[in-house]
């Protein structure tokens, strides 16, 4: 079995594949374990640990004594030390699993042979093609002169002025890091929406938080080229221009499918990523593909890829012939506060009709022991009574939607859930006493 990249759509399940006997190599261009430790999820929480101790600060007031800022510079070198051990880990975990690690790009010469660096040929019954995304840079006169996420969480120094184009995920996440470590940002949004996949009247306090905080966001912004000016950087949009001291290219990320060589093999692939069965197989018969690079409904998160490997591991291994049934996979956006969700949305359930209860939560005594302004969640029960959504609003929002995912998952009714007593007190048994 042969894996082409190495992040979580190949570790989580490779490592215990190559355990069962087979044989598993995993090429990789880059780092091993991919974009979630070294340049996603990891990194990102390790930044933002500070930014959510400022906030519970902010809100304790006079409990703390002292001034609490963020050091950015310490902040990057703290991240930097979390994350640095995580390849030599996790190549550690597929060697000592038995799986070889190949270190270069791969590129399909035929349906059961990779080139490595254009050179050394690898052959495999079955290839899994696992490469991830990579940032979409907007098509404009100086593009070039923008960043990405990765160079973000890198900088040594916190520019003075931040222009963040896009409003999704990472537009919104890098907003509240950059906004509460000093930075004075804009964001410029395509359209007149914020985070459009997350429930709108949730995301529309977060946006007035950070409005209020002096993040400014310029709607339908239509961003159209950048410039270098002796001061810094110009961003023309519309009629109008800004001048800034850093570009972040936040417009997105797209599958990582070119110079693979698909062409030479015929995969079939989209704009939103490999097109794939049930079976995560592609319509090539031994070419299969998993995580963020196929086009699926899934959001491209951790959580979908993970499973999706761990699958592919069950399926290589001859324990399951089954097609993939994913479980509901919940999301998160990591702005302060945070707005996590699972199972069915609102705005499916009121087109459906189904039951939504509503949770002031910030005046439920657990939100106010850390004093949380913005707090709230909405749980939806179909008609007989089965928890199967959850959306909330808070600085703790994913682990209360984590504490009530198995209920979603296994569709408990509201008996089996008035047997489940968490520890008390904590944000679970906040989480299921609602439910
Ligand atoms: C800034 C940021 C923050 C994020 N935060 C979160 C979060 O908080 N929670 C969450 O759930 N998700 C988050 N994500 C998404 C998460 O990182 C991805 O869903 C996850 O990494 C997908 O894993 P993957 O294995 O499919 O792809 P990747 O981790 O991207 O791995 C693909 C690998 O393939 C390699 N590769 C590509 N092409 C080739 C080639 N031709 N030859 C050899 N190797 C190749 C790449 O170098 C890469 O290492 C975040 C993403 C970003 C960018
Ligand atoms: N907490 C998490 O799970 C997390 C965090 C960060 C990233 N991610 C993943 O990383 C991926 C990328 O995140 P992202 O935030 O870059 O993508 P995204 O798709 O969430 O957001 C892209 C944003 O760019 C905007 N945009 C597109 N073209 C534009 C233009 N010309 N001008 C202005 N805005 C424009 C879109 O309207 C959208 O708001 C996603 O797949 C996401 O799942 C997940």
């Amino acid at each position: 079995m042969l894996y082409i990249g190495a992040g979580h759509g190949t570790f989580d399940g490779a490592a215990p594949l190559a355990e069962t006997g087979v044989s598993v190599g995993a090429i990789e261009s880059s780092l091993i374990g991919g974009t979630c430790p070294n340049r996603g999820c990891n990194a990102k929480i390790a930044l933002d640990e500070a930014v959510k101790m400022t906030r519970e600060a902010e809100r304790l007031g006079d409990v703390l004594q002292g001034e609490i800022a963020i050091d950015w510079n310490k902040n990057v070198a703290h991240k930097q030390e979390i994350i640095d051990p995580l390849p030599a880990g996790l190549t550690k975990r597929l060697e000592d699993a038995g799986a070889k690690i190949i270190k270069g790009h791969a590129s399909f010469k035929d349906e059961h042979t990779v080139l490595v660096d254009g050179k050394t040929e690898v052959t495999a019954d079955k290839i899994v093609i696992s490469t991830g995304l990579k940032p979409h840079r907007l098509d404009i006169p100086g593009t070039e002169l923008a960043h990405d996420s990765e160079d973000f969480m890198n900088l040594k120094q916190l520019p003075k002025h931040l222009t963040i184009i896009g409003s999704g995920y990472i537009g919104m996440e890098f907003a509240t890091m950059a906004s509460e470590a000093g930075a004075d940002v804009t964001v410029m949004l395509h359209s007149d929406k914020v985070l459009r996949d997350f429930y709108q009247p949730y995301v529309e306090k977060v946006v007035a938080d950070l409005k209020q905080r002096g993040v400014k966001f310029i709607k339908n912004s239509d961003v159209k080229s950048f410039e270098k000016t002796d001061e810094g950087y110009q961003v023309n949009y519309g009629a109008s221009k800004l001048s800034t001291d850093w570009i972040l290219d936040a417009t997105g990320r797209i599958p990582n499918v070119d110079k693979l060589g698909l062409e030479n093999v015929g995969v079939k692939y989209d704009a939103s990523g490999v097109l794939v069965n049930d079976h995560l197989q592609t319509n090539v018969e031994n070419i299969y593909a998993v995580g963020d690079v196929i086009s699926s409904d899934q959001p491209k998160v951790t959580p979908a890829a993970y499973f999706g490997s761990k699958y592919l591991m069950k399926l290589f291994s001859g324990q399951t012939s089954e097609p993939i049934k994913f479980p509901v996979i919940p999301k998160v956006v990591f702005t302060s506060p945070r707005i996590a969700q699972a199972g069915v949305s609102v705005e499916e359930a009121e087109k459906k009709g189904l039951e939504i209860s509503e949770n002031d939560l910030a005046n439920y005594w657990y939100y106010i022991v850390d004093k949380e302004p913005i707090a709230a969640s909405k749980q939806i029960h179909d008609k007989d009574g089965h928890l199967v959504g959850v959306t909330e609003i808070s600085d703790q929002a994913e682990d209360a939607v984590n504490a009530l995912l198995p209920a979603i998952e296994f569709k408990f009714d509201r008996e089996q859930v008035s047997r489940l007593v968490g520890l008390f007190p904590t944000i679970g048994y906040a989480a299921w006493h609602r439910a």
